[in-house]
C-alpha cells in the first residue's frame, strides 16, 4: 500500500504529514510506527493525519500519532505544521482555520511574517482531569500553583501538573542541560501516578520572560521541542510566580513564544513550521 506524505517539521520536533481527504488512510498502530522509525520506515516523532471536519462551523478535523503509534489528543508544534500544509497544498485559503482535535477545537492563524499562532484553549489545572493521581499526597503551595511530590529514581520531585489537551508534568530544574531529562523522563513518563502516561518537561528559568526547556514525551522520547510542553511549563511557571507573559522559550530546536493571561484565559503559541520533503512509503499490508 503505497501513501504520499510530506515531512515536516516545527522547531525540529518533527511530522510526517498524512492528507486522508485526497487519500484513504487507515493504519494499524504497527503501520504508524514503521512510519515513524528512523531507519526503516521515514522517520518522525508524530505523524498527522488531515481529515475533513466532521462538525459544523470547523474546517477540518486533524489526528495525531506518537511514534509509538498511539493516538494522542494535541500537538502544538503539529498545529502549526498542519496549517503550513493544507495552506501549501491549497487545501484551504483561509489565514485563521479552525481545527477539531481529540482534545476540542483549537484556532491557528497564520501570520504575514510565515510564522502561525496557534489558539491552544485554556489549559487543564485539576489533578484528576489531566489525569494525575493526587490520592493521599500532601502538595505544597507556591504562588497560585500547587506542588505535587513525585518520587522518581529514590529521589522526590516537586512537579506541577497541567493539561494542554494531553498530560504535562513540569519541572524547575537549574539547568536543563544538566537535568536528568533520558534518565527520570521514562520514570515520570510511566509513573503509577499518570493513568495514561505523561509528558515530563525540564524548565529552567533564564529570566521571568525567558526560559530554556526539554520535553521527554510520552510515546516518542525527548524531541528536540514539544509545543504542548512549552504551553504547560509556561503555564506553571506563571502560576508559581517565577514568569509574566510573554515567555520566550529556548528548545533545543528552535524558540517559541508563549503568551497567557491567566485562569480560564487561552494559551497563545507562535513559532516556526516547516516543509522539508515530500515522497511516497510503500507499507507492508
Ligand atoms: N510534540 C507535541 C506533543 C505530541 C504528543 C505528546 N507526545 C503526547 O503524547 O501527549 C507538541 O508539540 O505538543
Amino acid at each position: 500500500m503505497k501513501i504520499k506524505f510530506t515531512k515536516m517539521h516545527g522547531a525540529g520536533n518533527d511530522f510526517v504529514v498524512l492528507d486522508a481527504i485526497n487519500q484513504a488512510i487507515f493504519l494499524r498502530p504497527d503501520q504508524w510506527k514503521l512510519i515513524a522509525d528512523r531507519r526503516f520506515g521515514v522517520g518522525a516523532d508524530q505523524m498527522l493525519v488531515v481529515e475533513k471536519a466532521h462538525g459544523d462551523g470547523v474546517d477540518f478535523r486533524y489526528r495525531i500519532y506518537n511514534a509509538d503509534g498511539g493516538e494522542v489528543e494535541q500537538c502544538g508544534n503539529g498545529a502549526r505544521a498542519f496549517v503550513k500544509f493544507v495552506t501549501d497544498k491549497g487545501l484551504t485559503d483561509k489565514r485563521a482555520i479552525r481545527v477539531e482535535t481529540m482534545s476540542g477545537i483549537i484556532e491557528p492563524r497564520l501570520e504575514e511574517d510565515g510564522r502561525i499562532t496557534v489558539d491552544m484553549g485554556a489549559p487543564i489545572l485539576t489533578p484528576a482531569e489531566v489525569p494525575f493521581d493526587s490520592a493521599s499526597l500532601e502538595s505544597r503551595t507556591e504562588g497560585q500553583d500547587t506542588l505535587w511530590p513525585l518520587d522518581v529514581a529514590d529521589k522526590t520531585n516537586w512537579i506541577s501538573v497541567v493539561s494542554m489537551g494531553n498530560p504535562h508534568a513540569v519541572q524547575v530544574v537549574t539547568d536543563t542541560e544538566a537535568a536528568p531529562v533520558l534518565q527520570d523522563g521514562p520514570l515520570i513518563e510511566h509513573h503509577p501516578r499518570f493513568p495514561r502516561r505523561v509528558n515530563a518537561g525540564f524548565m529552567q528559568i533564564v529570566d521571568r520572560h525567558h526560559v530554556n526547556l526539554r520535553v521527554y514525551e510520552r510515546g516518542a522520547g525527548e524531541t528536540l521541542a514539544c509545543g504542548t510542553g512549552a504551553c504547560a511549563a509556561v503555564v506553571a511557571g506563571i502560576r508559581r510566580g517565577l514568569l509574566d507573559s510573554p515567555v520566550a522559550v529556548q528548545t533545543h530546536g528552535g524558540v517559541l513564544s508563549i503568551a497567557w493571561q491567566g485562569a480560564g484565559q487561552p494559551v497563545m503559541m507562535t513559532g516556526p513550521a516547516v516543509s522539508v520533503f515530500e515522497g511516497e512509503i510503500d507499507l507492508p499490508d
